[in-house]
């Protein structure tokens, strides 16, 4: 049974409102994917690393792949982060991938993903009847804002994790609870998963394992690549 990264790679990155998607952005010498793929890449459980681009995608072409030999670039990219995994599982299945593979969703966006912290999800949900997600519990106070951004109330933080990528789950299984759960609240692959009834195992994920989402991101990202902590989770 195949193992699969699928790279979420299709958005505009509006939130960092810079000239080109962010997944392009300049980081630490090479372009945020490239360091995102070549994590994905030094897993060597991974089978194949499968990229999901818009199809208008100009810039993928315009960098040096040569050095990946398990990469695939699929240009089914759609509206929504949902939408581009849910394509990019039916372009797989066409490929004849195995509906039972486990696929590990992992943001494009997110190019300090520790190699040994995914080798240690798939251990450790390689058996698992669900799947599961990287995840961090929350450290901060959690508050509510009002209309006018003032604190309307303190919620409750125990029990509370931050979800990360990978998350991951068998491809068939993933692909029809996307396509029944599609809407708004599925901002993650586990909330298509929950909608069906499943409860997705957390497994501990890394505070450097950042989304790459505002200009400020950037800057930690480069930090934290540079910095030989990154390889300690
Ligand atoms: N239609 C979309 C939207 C997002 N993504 C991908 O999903 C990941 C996480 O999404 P996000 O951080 O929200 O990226 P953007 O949608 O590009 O950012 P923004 O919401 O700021 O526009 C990114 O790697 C992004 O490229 C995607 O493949 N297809
Ligand atoms: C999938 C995710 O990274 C888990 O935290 C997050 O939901 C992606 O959100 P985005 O707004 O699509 O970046």
């Amino acid at each position: 049974m195949s193992i699969i990264a699928l790279l979420p790679a299709a958005g505009s990155g509006s939130r960092m409102g810079a000239a080109m998607p962010k997944q392009y952005l300049p980081l630490c010498g090479k372009t945020v994917m490239e360091h995102t793929v070549a994590a994905l890449h030094a897993v060597p459980e991974i089978d194949l690393v499968a990229v999901v681009v818009s199809p208008d995608d100009t810039r993928w072409g315009e960098l040096d792949w040569g050095g990946f030999d398990r990469l695939k670039v699929l240009r089914c990219g759609g509206d929504s982060r949902a939408a581009s995994v849910c394509n990019g599982l039916e372009a797989l299945r066409a490929e004849g991938f195995d509906a039972q593979s486990w696929v590990l969703v992992h943001d494009a966006a997110r190019p300090c993903v520790s190699p040994d912290l995914v080798s240690g999800m798939i251990a450790a949900l390689k058996d698992d009847p669900v799947g599961g997600i990287l995840a961090v519990p929350v450290a901060d106070t959690l508050k509510a804002a009002d209309a006018s951004q003032r604190i309307a109330a303190t919620r409750p933080r125990d029990g509370l994790w931050q979800a990360q990528t990978p998350q991951m789950f068998r491809l068939q299984p993933l692909h029809d609870a996307l396509v029944s759960g599609m809407g708004p609240d599925i901002t993650d692959e586990a909330s298509a998963i929950e909608k069906t009834g499943q409860s997705p195992k957390l497994i501990h994920g890394s505070p450097w394992n950042l989304k790459v989402t505002y200009p400020q991101d950037l800057h930690l990202a480069s930090l934290i690549l540079a910095s030989a902590s990154h390889d300690k989770d």
